[in-house]
């Protein structure tokens, strides 16, 4: 559904005199099926809504090619426009409208018929839970209600593909489960959908596959399990003070049976281990040894956390 390779953006910016460029996208290469839903995933500046408006053929990729429901990128952006739905991070509802008038001006924008934009506004009201207060302005919304106002303009025109940019940022845990829901409900009623998310439990529960992003390029890709399994072995994580964390880490960190540790911000340690159940013992072992307080001790499988680590030498929660 959704096919690049090589995809490029740089941007100029000017400070005074200098002139500096930044290599936003640096050649991705992404292969999206069609009924997934598709996660990208990565830090800050990333590149991830670069890529998404490229996609989405509001900024001119300079270099590689892009197939997009069919349509091609580079040669038929106006073919690809109309076969997908875009719902930027800020969102586009005016405060004064209310979601009815909004959704029947969006449908005729379009070039939908009147009945018909109406029509579609009633059903759009119904399958977003919207219908009790579609008459009163979007100003009045909650966070939650807004956003999902922003979603139904966006497939008004019932596009193939969904692009959201941060369909969750902002929102309140209740509200955002229930994001998770609806977009559920367009997979299954078809659609393909392709979200920006700094969240690893989003991407992790919800995304069919996902792409991580880092610097300009995509780091890896797959599905959750897929990528976790690649990281063979277990995750030890020692709750440790931070003063502790230094001393214990320059202990562990020669341990043959150690394959990898990164020290936590908070204090504690987080250990890559080919087998957690026998290095446990000979990580209490050292660690009493050199009479340091161990608050805590904890096995667990590695998280998409831990696949950024190792692809990157950085914890995406810190970057
Ligand atoms: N219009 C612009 N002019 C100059 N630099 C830009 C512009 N837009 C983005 N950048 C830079 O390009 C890089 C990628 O930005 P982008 O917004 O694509 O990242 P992102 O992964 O979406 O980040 P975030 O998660 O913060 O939204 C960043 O270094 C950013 O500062």
């Amino acid at each position: 559904m959704i096919e690049t390779r090589g995809l490029r953006k740089s941007y100029r910016s000017r400070a005074g005199r200098e002139t500096k460029t930044v290599d936003a996208v640096r050649g991705v290469d992404l292969d999206v099926a069609a009924g997934e839903i598709f996660g990208f995933l990565g830090p800050n500046g990333a590149g991830k809504t670069t890529t998404l408006r490229m996609l989405a053929t509001l900024i001119e990729p300079d270099g590689g090619q892009a197939t997009i429901a069919g349509a091609d990128l580079r040669t038929d952006p106006g073919e690809v426009r109309r076969r997908i739905g875009y719902v930027a991070q800020g969102g586009s509802t005016w405060d004064e409208s209310t979601a009815r008038e909004e959704l029947v001006l969006q449908a005729r924008l379009y070039g939908i018929s009147k009945a018909e934009a109406q029509r579609r506004a009633v059903r759009a009201l119904e399958a977003f839970q919207l219908t009790e207060f579609a008459d009163r302005k979007c100003k009045t919304y909650s966070g939650g209600q807004r956003r999902r106002v922003e979603i139904a303009l966006g497939i008004i025109h019932e596009p193939k593909i969904v692009f959201l940019d941060e369909p969750t940022t902002g929102l309140d845990p209740q509200s955002r489960a229930y994001m998770w829901d609806e977009i559920r409900r367009l997979r299954s009623d078809g659609m393909t959908v392709f979200i920006t998310t700094h969240y690893l439990d989003e991407a992790d529960a919800l995304c069919d596959r996902i792409a991580i992003m880092d610097h300009g390029e995509v780091v890896a890709e797959g599905t959750p399990a897929g990528l976790k399994r690649e990281i063979s072995g277990d995750v030890v994580q020692l709750g440790l003070s931070i003063n502790a964390t230094a001393e214990a880490e320059k202990l562990l960190a020669v341990e043959e049976y150690v394959s990898r540790l990164e020290a936590l911000e908070e204090g504690g340690l987080r250990l890559f281990v080919d087998d957690g159940a026998t290095a446990i013992p000979r990580i209490l072992r050292r660690v009493d040894g050199a009479g340091l307080d161990l608050k805590s001790i904890e096995l667990h499988r590695p998280s998409l956390d831990d696949v950024f680590l190792t692809k990157t030498g950085r914890s995406l929660r810190e970057s």
